[in-house]
């Protein structure tokens, strides 16, 4: 039935047709508006080098076309913003009911404040400081562990294989692999394997200000959260690097009051596992009264 609607353009394949024409559209501007600001700086001989973007990056391959801009715009856009903020939305609600979690990491942003000659809210931090956190990034490891962002995946086998373990796969099938269950299995994570501890992933278990403790990096087949092998994502470390920033800047700056936080949200599958209704916060800068909050 598709193949006759697409053909006729009527019904879901022609709304499907419009949307894709959207979202092409949207990506056309973005690079449309960054080839102009381009020009413009060239104009002003104002071009430099560590202010040069990811995308404008790629405008100076040798006969880029434009179909190839626009699609590394969508997939950026597609894998890289959705992720990392079901990702965080996740964590925050972890956080929530974890104290000594979030304790645990404003003690790390102090310690890293401290060894950098900063106080808490200078500015924002260094790509260097947030390097420095490895708690922080345990933490963020752990909430995806229990939360995979990706948390179904799905491979379409293009010939006839076998699969390590012996599991024969014939051309044209489909092999999925889910995250979500990995990230709970006992005999992959342990006992404890549904609570949320983000020291099971530091070296040694860095309590009393230990520095020295280093988050471990896990073999990507037992956590395929960014996928694993050749495909593996190509966004992982930049998407490490903005979810330490943004929760660094939040948490060190505000305190997040989850509202209903002993109810567990519903998780909603979609490309991504988002939350159902979204984490409602009541948000108050940090040393406020309890009177100056606001809810988001
Ligand atoms: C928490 C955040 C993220 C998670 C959990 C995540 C997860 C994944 C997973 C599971 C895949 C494999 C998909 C598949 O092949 O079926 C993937 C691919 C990819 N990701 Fe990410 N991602 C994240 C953030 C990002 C960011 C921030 C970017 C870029 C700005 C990015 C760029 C990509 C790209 C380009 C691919 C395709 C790689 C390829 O097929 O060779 N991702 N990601």
């Amino acid at each position: 039935m598709h193949k006759l609607k697409k053909l006729l353009n009527v019904g879901t394949e022609r709304r499907l047709r419009n949307a894709i024409a959207t979202v092409h559209q949207f990506a056309e501007d973005i690079i449309r508006s960054r080839m102009e600001d381009r020009r413009r700086m060239e104009e002003k001989a104002d071009r430099r080098e560590e202010e040069v973007d990811l995308l404008s990056r790629f405008f100076d391959i040798e006969n880029v076309s434009a179909e190839f801009l626009r699609d590394i715009v969508i997939s950026f856009i597609l894998a890289g913003r959705d992720t990392t903020s079901s990702a965080l939305t996740w964590f925050f609600w972890l956080l929530s009911r974890s104290p000594d979690v979030e304790e645990r990491i404003l003690e790390e942003f102090r310690a890293v404040r401290a060894r950098n000659g900063k106080n808490a809210g200078d500015d924002i931090y260094s790509f260097e400081e947030l390097r420095e956190m490895q708690y922080l990034q345990a933490a963020i490891s752990e909430a995806m562990r229990l939360h995979p962002p990706v948390a179904v995946d799905t491979k379409d086998c293009l010939t006839d294989d076998v699969l390590p373990d012996g599991h024969v796969i014939k051309k044209g099938w489909f092999v999925t692999y889910i995250t979500y269950a990995m990230g709970r299995m006992e005999n992959i994570w342990g006992k404890d394997c549904r609570e949320f501890r983000p020291e099971r992933w530091l070296d040694s278990d860095g309590s009393g200000g230990n520095a020295a403790a280093v988050c471990r990096q896990e073999s990507p087949f037992k956590y395929p959260v960014f996928h694993a092998g050749p495909r593996i994502c190509l966004g992982k470390e930049m998407a490490y690097i903005q979810m330490k920033s943004i929760a660094a800047t939040v948490l060190e700056r505000f305190r997040m009051d989850v509202l209903n936080r002993d109810s567990c949200p519903e998780e909603l599958l979609s490309l991504t596992l988002r939350m159902k209704g979204g984490l409602p916060v009541r948000v108050r800068p940090r040393n406020a009264a309890a009177t100056d909050e606001r809810s988001i």
